[in-house]
């Protein structure tokens, strides 16, 4: 048996694989975000750590003794300040944070060789300009930390007490030289960062170490079990659901939702607007869109009008498309494709007398899905042909949600079974564990889930044009105000 535990931004899961792929447990923990100023995305290093215990305790129901290997996934580009131990000196700073956006302009300074080897634009939540921040507002716990840590990076420290990460974590972090497949010293030194602080890379289908005793007993596992490197969540979910060639594009929906590309070597979007990061496997990159604010929207708006998923579905349901004119801007965390904005916010807009609830619901449902478009159109404009999507993520699951997301998208889903789409990111850390005990011999020889069925576009797909033009027009109206 091979264990993957995903850290993610709303919950920790842990997924009990046997060596065929098949599942064997899961289980999951929330975790808070908290927003302590505006702007902010916080949340305590601690209490993902026993929301881990809980995932993992509850995937495990007594068969501990079974399992050969742990392999980690985590949400990217934030950043854990750790002492030497591990200790977390302050709460981690999240992807879904936008107070470095001042910091960006050190980026927009650096020298044209060194933008071109970070391969992505510089944006707001990323390890780096967050890094310029803690060392301009909080200098001390700066000055204090010996480690900065991607979230999954200080839960392996944690784990096995030795600080590494590996390059799908270290290429998100806007602090990596794509082109070289390494640690961009040199951009780090012009930044005025702390090189130090970086810590070690690995392969992501390394073994690096072993459960220690303490952590062993909070998990419930067994004391010396091998330990992989693990990957990035977005790196992991591809290698999840199997989306190694080129040719095949894949939508994750959780908190944030990506649309990713395989990509056979270095070759970054030349107009900067999507990202390029390195997947897990060695020589193999990926074309991104990155949509911040899909679950996280959608979970802010329920939490605001009190309703749960199933009201939520049922009100919208009983609205046409289009929502009667009242376009929802999901944009409370900033935007990064396309906008590339950490100032952006979101909006209701067109309400009328006869607005109700369900009229809110609906445009936050279009307003998210809209938004996925924007980003995959701005995908396509970099290159990437994407004629049918693969649909994976805890927030991909609502059956009238995926038929209004193919309508607007106006391309088929395909749908994978939901014990695969809805931990496709702990699946990618089991099978890294499986890679690193040498079960697989390489991607090729993994266990690959498919499709059961698609989701095609209905007839009423070409009721949406309107609604969405109007979304696009509303971003470049509102801006600045
Ligand atoms: N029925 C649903 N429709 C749309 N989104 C949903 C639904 N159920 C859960 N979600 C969203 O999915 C997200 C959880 O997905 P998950 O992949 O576990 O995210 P993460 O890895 O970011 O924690 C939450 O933000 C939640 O709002
Ligand atoms: O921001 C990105 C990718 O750029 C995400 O991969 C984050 O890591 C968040 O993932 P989820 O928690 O939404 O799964």
């Amino acid at each position: 048996m091979l264990l993957g535990l995903d850290l993610g931004t709303g919950s920790v899961k842990a997924l009990l694989l046997d060596e065929r792929g098949a599942v064997a447990g899961t289980g999951s923990s929330a975790c808070a975000v908290r927003s302590p100023r505006p702007g902010w995305a916080e949340s305590d290093p601690e209490e993902w750590w026993l929301a881990a215990g809980e995932a993992c305790r509850r995937a495990l129901r007594g068969r501990a003794g079974e399992v050969a290997a742990l392999g980690l996934s985590g949400q990217m580009h934030g950043v854990v300040l750790a002492g030497e131990g591990g200790r977390p000196l302050r709460p981690a700073v999240l992807w879904a944070d936008t107070r470095a956006a001042d910091q960006l302009d050190a980026y927009r300074r650096l020298p044209p060789h060194l933008r071109r080897a970070l391969a992505n634009p510089p944006a707001a939540g990323m390890a780096g300009p967050t890094l310029l921040w803690l060392r301009e507002r909080e200098p001390a716990a700066y000055a204090a930390a010996r480690w900065a840590l991607q979230p999954k990076d200080w839960l392996r420290m944690r784990i096995t007490g030795e600080a590494c990460s590996e390059p799908s974590d270290a290429s998100a972090t806007l602090l990596y030289d794509l082109a070289a497949d390494r640690w961009s010293r040199e951009a780090v030194r012009k930044l005025g960062l702390r090189e130090e602080l970086l810590p070690p890379l690995r392969p992501s289908a390394a073994l690096c170490g072993e459960l220690a005793p303490g952590a062993a007993r909070h998990l419930g596992l067994p004391a010396g079990l091998p330990v992989a490197c693990g990957g990035a969540d977005t790196a992991c979910a591809m290698l999840g659901t199997g989306l190694h060639a080129q040719g095949e594009v894949q939508l994750t929906v959780g908190t944030g939702a990506q649309i990713v590309a395989p990509r056979r070597g270095f070759a970054p979007d030349p107009s900067l607007r999507t990202h390029l990061y390195r997947a897990v496997s060695p020589g193999l990159y990926y074309a991104m869109a990155a949509v911040q604010n899909a679950g996280l929207a959608l979970e802010w708006v329920r939490e605001l009008l009190r309703v749960s998923w199933e009201t939520l579905y049922e009100e919208a349901a009983a609205v046409p498309p289009g929502s009667g004119g009242v376009t929802f801007l999901p944009y409370i965390s900033g935007e990064r494709t396309p906008h590339l904005d950490p100032a952006a916010r979101g909006a209701w807009v067109g309400l009328g007398l006869g607005c109700g609830r369900g009229h809110l619901l609906r445009a936050a449902l279009e307003g998210v899905a809209f938004a996925l478009r924007d980003a995959l159109e701005a995908l396509e404009g970099a290159g990437v042909e994407a004629p049918a999507l693969r649909l994976a993520g805890g927030g991909s699951l609502g059956e009238s949600w995926r038929r209004m997301l193919a309508d607007v998208l106006g391309r088929p889903l395909a749908i994978l079974p939901d014990e695969v789409a809805s931990v496709a990111s702990a699946r990618g850390a089991a099978l890294l564990a499986g890679m690193a005990l040498g079960l697989y011999g390489g991607p090729e020889g993994l266990p690959a889930p498919r499709p059961e069925r698609a989701v095609r576009p209905g007839e009423g797909a070409g009721r949406y044009e309107e609604a969405y033009r109007r979304f696009r027009e509303l971003y470049p109206r509102l801006r600045g105000l």
